[in-house]
């Protein structure tokens, strides 16, 4: 069943186009490995599935609701079927590790829950934070002070806080940039092992390839804002590998037809459509407006008018 379902989804920040236009479904119990050079839209992507990031077109359903289309507190509830883990967990430097783990079960929380759990946990609340730090190597970090932990450490907290979630998508930004090759694989072998167990559904962006292609049944390859690749790790072989992150075009046509999906597909490849210097709105070094994140006051406020929106095609 389709958790998710991104329809001609485009996101822009200012005049930049982040994402072109991008459809895809993702079911109910998935693991999807996100990878792409560097600046090629996976945060940007995440963000959006989060819902985080208002697209500028197109629509998100995430269980059949449209979540643009609702109430800024409708959306508000929808995103506790969601955690995201960002690359660089804002975690309270003052904060013991117990609490900032236990934040993953914050949403949907009641205010009286909540603000025992952050002041006081139970013991019940304390030994399921430390079973998920445990499982990643942290278990003797339990009441210690975020700010005594390495970069590394963080990212692990940020994981372990996914592991006492209750949201049934997990969405992860590159969580092994600070960890070393061995601990790497092994943290985000725990992840996929708990999404499997629990029936989670698991998107994670990476910059390791090669894990990418061996630990998950699905790829999805994102270059300059456009799909790329969308499909198993055996149609992603080594020249288009190649040809993602060094941007040889030529392996597009031919090495993922048949699993390439998108309202990009058939695209003339390797031509940016957003990188236009004929377009008067357009100016490849301008600072570009942020990122609409949500959840400010005026978040249902439709994108400003005044933002022009360059056309991909
Ligand atoms: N708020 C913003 N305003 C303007 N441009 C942005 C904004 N956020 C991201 N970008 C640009 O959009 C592009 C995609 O960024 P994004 O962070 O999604 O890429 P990424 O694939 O996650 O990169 P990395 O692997 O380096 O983390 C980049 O060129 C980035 O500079």
């Amino acid at each position: 069943m389709s958790l998710l379902a991104l329809e001609s989804l485009r996101l822009d920040a200012g005049t930049r186009c982040l994402i072109q236009p991008l459809s895809l479904q993702i079911n109910a119990g998935e693991q999807i490995a996100l990878i792409g050079p560097s600046g090629a839209g996976k945060t940007s992507l995440l963000h959006a599935l989060a819902l985080a990031l208002r697209p500028s077109s197109g629509r998100l359903l995430l269980n059949q609701q449209d979540a643009w289309g609702l109430s800024h507190s409708a959306r508000h509830r929808l995103r506790r079927q969601l955690m995201l883990a960002p690359q660089h967990p804002p975690l309270p430097p003052r904060q013991r590790v117990a609490v900032a783990v236990l934040a993953g079960q914050l949403p949907g929380a009641s205010l009286s829950r909540s603000l025992r759990m952050l002041f006081s946990p139970s013991a019940e609340q304390a030994r399921q934070a430390h079973d998920a730090l445990a499982a990643l190597e942290l278990g003797d970090r339990l009441w210690s002070r975020v700010d005594q932990l390495s970069g590394g450490e963080r990212q692990r907290v940020a994981l372990a806080r996914l592991l006492v979630s209750q949201a049934p998508l997990w969405l992860v930004d590159e969580p092994l940039s600070a960890l070393d090759p061995q601990r790497a694989q092994r943290s985000l072998g725990v992840l996929q092992q708990a999404a499997q167990q629990s029936q989670r559904t698991l998107v994670c962006s990476l910059h390791q390839v090669e894990l990418a292609r061996t630990l998950f049944p699905r790829i999805i390859a994102l270059r300059e804002g456009r799909l790329f690749y969308d499909g198993p790790p055996e149609g992603l072989d080594d020249a288009t590998v190649a040809a993602l992150y060094a941007g040889d075009d030529t392996h597009l046509a031919s090495s993922s037809t048949p699993i390439k999906q998108g309202d990009d597909a058939g695209r003339e490849p390797g031509r940016d459509p957003c990188e236009d210097p004929s377009s008067p709105t357009h100016d490849a070094h301008a600072n570009p407006g942020p990122h609409e994140i949500d959840g400010a006051p005026d978040a249902d406020r439709p994108a400003a008018p005044s933002a022009p929106h360059l056309i991909c095609r």
